[in-house]
């Protein structure tokens, strides 16, 4: 009998805590994330979310407990170097001056919020850029300026640029918020593409919203109060029971066509009494 060896640990928490100020932020904290793994981290405003990819994108070190990123133990590893591996997709991410779309992907081979002095891209790095601009349907805008792109347009713009670094883990920290319903749905797209042309890539995505979810999500860990809720695949993580307990109200979950959903429970008068 032959066995498939699991994929490769891309990150690795282990019983990290996180205490500011005399408040513990997080506790217990374990994840797992192997490539090609695609997880979404859930849980209410202040649950820890933010602070989970802290650590996951090298920003953060924890109070106790050990961080693992590609292997490296942070604490022990220049975290400039490791960051170099890791791609953040950042809606808040500034950009000041008005740079063209292919120029902010660009930024994402020197690591910088703007092109460098003196820095020339290769011809073989701008077809790359152009590679990866197609790929996030967004030939027609490539030359167009950041200032007069629509929130989703920038959005696939910073896939893009993150991508272009080829990361082995994507971080994404709300990539939806703020987008219409049509922009929300082409971002969401472009997320799930990557699975094909990126097979072993891993990845993070925060979110409040289960409507937000790309349909290739693998995996979730659901946090409240700096805790694990409910850790796992995420047909077994997201269910009515882990949902009403992460958020403390009564919702409802339900998956049709690769999609989820979360409404609350609401008790109707007239059917309470009949
Ligand atoms: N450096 C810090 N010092 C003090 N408190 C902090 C610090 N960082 C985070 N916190 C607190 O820790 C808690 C968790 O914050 P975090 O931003 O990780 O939550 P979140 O789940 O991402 O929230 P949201 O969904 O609202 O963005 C919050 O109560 C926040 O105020």
């Amino acid at each position: 009998m032959t066995s498939i060896a699991p994929a490769e640990t891309v990150l690795e928490l282990r019983d990290v805590t996180f205490r500011r100020d005399g408040t513990q932020i997080l506790d217990g904290i374990d994840l797992t994330v192997r490539a090609g793994e695609h997880w979404a981290l859930l849980g209410p405003n202040g649950a820890g979310k933010s602070t989970v990819l802290g650590f996951c994108g090298a920003l953060t070190f924890p109070t106790s407990g050990t961080v693992d990123v590609l292997g490296r133990r942070l604490g022990r590893v220049e975290l400039q170097e490791l960051r170099r591996h890791i791609g953040h997709v950042n809606p808040r991410h500034p950009v000041r001056s008005p740079l063209t779309v292919t120029e902010v992907v660009l930024t994402g081979i020197t690591g910088t919020l703007e092109l460098p002095m003196r820095w020339e891209p290769t011809g073989e790095e701008v077809r790359r850029a152009h590679d990866l601009i197609h790929a996030v349907g967004l030939d027609e805008r490539r030359e167009a300026r950041w200032p007069t792109l629509s929130q989703g347009e920038r959005g696939r713009s910073l896939i893009a640029r993150a991508l272009i670094a080829e990361p082995r883990l994507l971080l994404l920290d709300e990539p939806t918020t703020g987008l219409d319903v049509a922009a929300r749905e082409q971002l969401l797209e472009t997320i799930d593409g990557l699975s094909h042309s990126a097979p072993e890539l891993a990845s993070v995505l925060v979110t409040h919203h289960l409507e937000e979810l790309p349909e290739t999500t693998t995996h979730a860990l659901l946090i409240a109060h700096g805790r694990i809720v409910a850790r796992g695949s995420i047909d077994d993580a997201v269910t009515t029971e882990t949902v009403t307990r992460a958020f403390e109200h009564r919702i409802r979950v339900e998956k049709a066509d690769g999609r989820w959903s979360a409404r609350a429970v609401r008790e109707r008068a007239g059917a309470a009494r009949s």
